[in-house]
């Protein structure tokens, strides 16, 4: 049985959300189960956090079904700039989202479905969670050869991932996630998870590349929306209820307060970039002008984010020094990021209004670093 968002106002009143957890009580004996009605990733994940914080997790369970639309979503340690496309992302106004539990990259679009397991740090089992899937999805298909791995992936017929995981174990509680995909665009997704920058040192968390199936690829009766159903319903059997999923609006702040807050946490640009573990970059760039092939090597060093160091090598009778350094200088503090460096080097361009030479190699060097970031 599925409650509208009105009829779920209509039961919490003005009731807080811990009040109205309380009379979900009386509803849902130990498992609740919740499916939102966003299909922003930032929204979703702000649910996850929210129910880990507000919560009573040692007396219930719950399961929070979402989906998104196209994003990209990176572990808590890893690197962005090593892990996805970020000019493909951009062109194609896919999101990126960093989450708060380790792991790889996954690609997420409304042909794949999250599914997060809030328990006590006790009750929390990752491999039970994963054969609940597995049972919900042979009740749709008895013959379908799904498998859980030591890594907690699904894999489709012994070699196809159809399902990640991730987890994040806070003192007393737990959350376990994962993916599953059912339809999503399985040739977009490889190539957004294709990193083209090189030259990146870091130690942050890499993925584990995998080669992905779509449920709905082997049989077209795995819709998204038949595998949510089984998947709530063997969750409720479980815990011996009927199944009832509740469906919640993530921006309703009479539902969840302080949930924008913690929306906009994750939106921010210093947290999906800003918490990217300290990096190196070192690269070379051929570039041709008037004839000639100059050769500009940069090495830089990004913290939180930020360069907090940069070296332009340069032959000097291309650009002489002051340049350089002027150049190289005002990038420092600066985001590693296009447009901010665009709007920099715009800005130090006006310093020298008359001088076409000087806005034509700045603007040549500015176009190569715009090309890694
Ligand atoms: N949606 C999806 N589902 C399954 N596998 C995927 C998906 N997208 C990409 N991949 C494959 O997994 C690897 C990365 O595997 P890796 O094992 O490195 O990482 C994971 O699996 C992380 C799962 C995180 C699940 C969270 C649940 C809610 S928010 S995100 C990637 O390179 C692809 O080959």
């Amino acid at each position: 049985m599925l409650f509208s968002p009105l009829t779920m106002k209509r039961m919490c009143g003005q009731l807080l959300w811990h009040k109205a957890a309380a009379r979900f009580g009386t509803l849902a004996r130990e498992g609740l189960i919740l499916q939102s009605t966003s299909n922003n990733v930032y929204e979703n994940l702000a649910v996850e956090d929210w129910i880990h914080d507000h919560m009573d997790l040692e007396q219930k369970n719950v399961l929070f079904l979402w989906r998104n639309s196209p994003s990209v979503v990176i572990g808590r340690h890893q690197n962005p700039w090593k892990e996805c496309n970020l000019h493909l992302m951009r062109e194609r106004g896919i999101g990126l989202a960093r989450r708060r539990s380790g792991g790889g990259t996954v690609y997420h679009d409304l042909g794949n479905i999250n599914l997060t397991f809030l328990t006590s740090k006790k009750k929390y089992d990752r491999m039970e969670n994963l054969h609940l899937v597995i049972r919900a999805l042979k009740t749709l298909q008895p013959y379908l050869d799904v498998q859980a791995t030591k890594r907690y992936d699904l894999l489709l017929d012994g070699k196809y991932k159809i399902s990640g995981t991730a987890a994040k174990l806070g003192r007393t509680i737990a959350y376990h996630h994962c993916t599953l995909l059912c339809s999503a665009d399985s040739s977009l997704l490889p190539l957004v998870l294709q990193s083209p920058y090189d030259g990146i040192q870091s130690n942050a968390t890499p993925s584990v590349p995998s080669v992905v199936k779509n449920l709905s690829q082997v049989y077209s009766s795995l819709t998204c929306e038949a595998v949510m159903d089984s998947v709530a319903k063997e969750y409720s059997f479980q815990f011996d209820n009927k199944p009832n999923v509740y469906v919640v609006d993530p921006g309703d702040e009479t539902l969840f307060p302080g949930i924008t807050q913690k929306k906009n946490e994750l939106c921010n640009w210093d947290w999906i970039y800003g918490k990217t573990p300290k990096f190196d970059v070192q690269k070379t760039f051929q570039i041709l002008y008037k004839d000639t092939v100059v050769n500009v090597n940069i090495n830089m060093a990004i913290k939180n984010g930020y360069i907090e160091s940069c070296s332009l090598g340069l032959p000097s009778d291309w650009l002489s020094e002051q340049q350089c350094n002027e150049l190289q200088n005002s990038l420092v503090g600066s985001k590693y990021c296009p447009s901010e460096i665009v709007f920099l080097v715009t800005t130090l361009l006006r310093t020298y209004p008359d001088d076409k030479d000087i806005l034509i190699k700045w603007n040549m060097i500015c176009e190569k670093l715009v090309s890694i970031m």
